[in-house]
């Protein structure tokens, strides 16, 4: 193993035939490297291969090509020595809709041979104490995505792997996936997020990889994928036109947009304040502009055709 990574591909390729005869590259020369510990994006717009890879590294589908391996076990080969360790949500389980959550988590337990003494934290790891007693059926489905999360609890994991846990849910139901994903990471279990919604990834992830056609396109700290992005603020001003003249020759970055200015600068607003009104120019708004997650997603991914046959 390298480091301490909990999951890595190198080379990683899957191929699909289509009725035509042609082929499909869902994934195609991937490393992923996912260190131990905390919460890791793996992000990328639809069809971009998120849930192929997850499926690959879980023995679910085969690679066409490459090497995966999970605690350092090559998979799918060792599998069966490794899939203990690893909880996944790759899509909704099957629970029974007239049980209770918690009967449906201790029919699961039973089934697995896991002791019922666990069902009490899996509940509570996810926040469904006090609606645990209630039948699925009456479930919303953010409370239904948390059951399934909790059936992975059940046998401990330490590596947690998430499909899209937020698809179709409402934003109170994104907040609580989230708040319970946050917790996750915060104890220790590693876990893999994919998802297409940044702006809930950029909360709750230290590490992301972002992939975009089935090719890896920046991986790395969140905050050293952020840090080549610029800072700076968005300027209303009367006269555009006559402040970006006076603002390029003062030495700023600035680049027209639909509803005024944005000036790339690491110094402080009042250097942009005092240069316009040494020409007169009075400014109506001076908003700051902080680098987030999607503008470098969309930046990324701007150019990606999705789910071409190449
Ligand atoms: N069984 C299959 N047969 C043929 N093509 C497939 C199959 N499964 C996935 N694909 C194709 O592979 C590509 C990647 O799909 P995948 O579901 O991995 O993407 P994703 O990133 O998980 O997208 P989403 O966010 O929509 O779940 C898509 O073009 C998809 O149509």
């Amino acid at each position: 193993m390298t480091g301490d990574l909990v999951i890595e591909t190198s080379g990683l390729r899957k191929e699909f035939r289509n009725r035509r005869g042609g082929r499909r590259v869902a994934v195609q020369s991937l490393d992923l490297a996912v260190p131990a510990g905390g919460v890791h994006g793996f992000l990328g717009p639809n069809g971009s291969g998120k849930t192929t890879t997850i499926r690959m590294l879980l023995g679910l589908a085969r690679a066409t090509k490459g090497t995966m391996s999970l605690f350092g076990e090559p998979v799918p080969a060792r599998l069966p020595a490794v899939i203990d360790r690893v909880g996944a949500v790759v899509e909704m389980p099957k629970f029974a809709p007239n049980f209770t959550g918690r009967q449906n988590l201790a029919m699961l337990a039973r089934s697995r041979g896991i002791p019922s003494s666990r069902i009490d934290a899996a509940i509570e790891t996810v926040s469904l104490t006090g609606r645990d007693k209630d039948r699925y059926k009456s479930y919303s489905l953010g409370m239904k995505q948390r059951l399934a999360i909790a059936a992975t609890l059940l046998k401990d994991p330490q590596l947690l792997i998430l499909d899209e846990p937020t698809n179709g849910l409402d934003p109170a139901g994104i907040r609580e996936i989230r708040d319970t994903i946050r917790s996750l990471g915060e104890s220790g279990v590693t876990v893999l997020l994919s998802s297409h919604i940044l702006a809930e990834v950029q909360q709750v992830c230290t590490s992301a990889t972002i992939i975009g056609s089935g090719r890896m396109l920046a991986s790395g700290r969140v905050d050293e994928l952020l840090a080549g992005s610029g800072t700076g603020y968005r300027v209303a001003v009367p006269d555009p036109d006559t402040a970006v003249g006076h603002l390029e020759a003062a030495g700023f970055a600035v680049t027209r947009e639909p509803r005024g200015l944005l000036v790339e600068t690491e110094q402080p607003p009042e250097t942009i304040t005092r240069e316009l009104a040494r020409h007169d120019l009075w400014l109506s708004e001076l908003t700051p502009v902080r680098p987030d997650l999607e503008s470098f997603f969309l930046d990324l991914t701007r150019d990606e055709t999705l789910g071409g046959d190449r």
